[in-house]
C-alpha cells in the first residue's frame, strides 16, 4: 500500500498536549554537531540556534549538509557528538524518528507525495489518521475539532475550490500545498521544508512564499532552498551551510554581501 511506501513520519494526531519549554525564545537547538559517512564529515561542529515562531532559511552549495542536518533533527541519521534540543527539554539525540515527529516537528521532502487517487480532502482526513491505515481512516468519524482543523487548513493552503478535486489533478504546485497541509493539520511546532518551490510556476512560487510566511509566528518554519530570489522574499534570517558548517548567518543583504558567501556560494554574479 502507498500509505507504507511513504518517505516520511507523518506527526501523527492532533491535538498536541506536548510541552516545549521555549522559555528562552529558543526552540531548536544544535551545538558542536558532527555526522561522518565513512570519515568524511558531512557535518562537522555545526553550531545552529532557532527561534520559536522565526521563519529561517538555510542556503548552501549541493554537499553542503543541509538534508544530513534534517536528517539528524528529524531521527532519520544518527550524529557522531554534539547535542540536538527541541526546546529546553526534549533531548531529540535519545528519540526515536516517530517519537520526534509526536513531539510536533514535521518534515516536506522535496517531491510532493500526496495520495493522488484521493481527493483533497480525503488527504487531509488521512493525516489526521493515518495510524488507522487508509480504508479505516477514511470511514473514521472526525471529531468536531478535527473538522474544524481541516476546514482551518484548508483555508491556510487555499484549496477550499478543490476540496473534492482528486489530489492527481492538482497542479505541482498545489500538490505541495495540499502536503504542507496534511502536516499542519497535526499542529507541529516546527516544520521543516525541502526545496518547496522547485518546479513551481512563478505564480505559485509567489503564492508559497505568502504561504509560508503566513505560517511563522504561528509555527517555526526552517526552509532548504536553492532559489535566491524566493529566499530574499521570506527571509528574516539567512544561514548558509559549507562544509558542514555555518559559513555565515544574517539578513539576506548581509549573507549576499559577504566575502566567504560570494567565494563559495552564490559567485561573483550575486
Ligand atoms: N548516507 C550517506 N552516505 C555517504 N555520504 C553521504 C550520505 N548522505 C550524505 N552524504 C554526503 O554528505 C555530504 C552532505 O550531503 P547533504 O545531502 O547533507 O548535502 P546538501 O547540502 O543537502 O546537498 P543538496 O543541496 O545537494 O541536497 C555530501 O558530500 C554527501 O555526498
Amino acid at each position: 500500500m502507498s500509505i507504507l511506501q511513504r518517505d516520511q513520519v507523518w506527526p501523527f494526531l492532533v491535538p498536541r498536549e506536548v510541552k516545549v519549554d521555549v522559555s528562552h525564545q529558543v526552540i531548536l537547538y544544535i551545538e558542536d554537531l558532527s555526522v561522518s559517512f565513512d570519515g568524511f564529515k558531512a557535518l562537522n561542529n555545526l553550531n545552529l540556534y532557532i527561534n520559536d515562531g522565526e521563519l529561517r532559511c538555510l542556503i548552501g552549495a549541493n554537499g553542503a549538509g543541509k538534508t544530513t542536518l534534517m536528517d539528524v533533527i528529524t531521527g532519520k541519521t544518527r550524529c557522531d557528538s554534539g547535542s540536538v534540543w527541541f526546546g529546553q527539554t526534549h533531548n531529540l539525540l535519545e528519540k526515536r524518528e516517530a517519537d520526534i515527529a509526536r513531539l510536533g516537528i514535521g518534515r516536506k521532502f522535496q517531491k510532493p507525495t500526496v495520495f493522488e487517487a484521493h481527493t483533497v480532502l480525503d488527504n487531509l482526513e488521512l493525516a489526521l489518521n493515518t495510524h488507522k491505515g487508509i480504508l479505516p481512516a477514511l470511514v473514521a468519524r472526525l471529531s468536531a475539532g478535527q473538522r474544524e482543523r481541516i476546514d482551518e487548513v484548508m483555508e491556510i493552503i487555499g484549496l477550499q475550490q478543490q476540496r473534492h478535486m482528486l489530489a492527481g489533478a492538482l497542479s505541482h504546485g498545489q500538490k505541495q500545498w495540499l502536503e504542507i497541509g496534511m502536516l499542519l493539520a497535526a499542529e507541529p511546532r516546527l516544520l521543516l521544508i525541502d526545496e518547496p518551490v522547485a518546479g513551481m510556476t512563478a505564480q505559485e512560487t509567489e503564492r508559497t512564499a505568502e504561504l509560508l510566511t503566513s505560517l511563522a509566528g504561528h509555527h517555526t518554519v526552517v526552509v532548504v532552498e536553492h532559489d535566491m530570489e524566493f529566499v530574499r522574499s521570506i527571509a528574516r534570517t539567512v544561514t548558509v551551510l559549507h562544509q558542514g558548517s555555518v559559513l555565515a548567518e544574517g539578513s539576506m543583504d548581509e549573507v549576499q554581501n559577504n566575502r566567504d558567501v560570494i567565494d563559495v556560494y552564490l559567485g561573483e554574479s550575486a
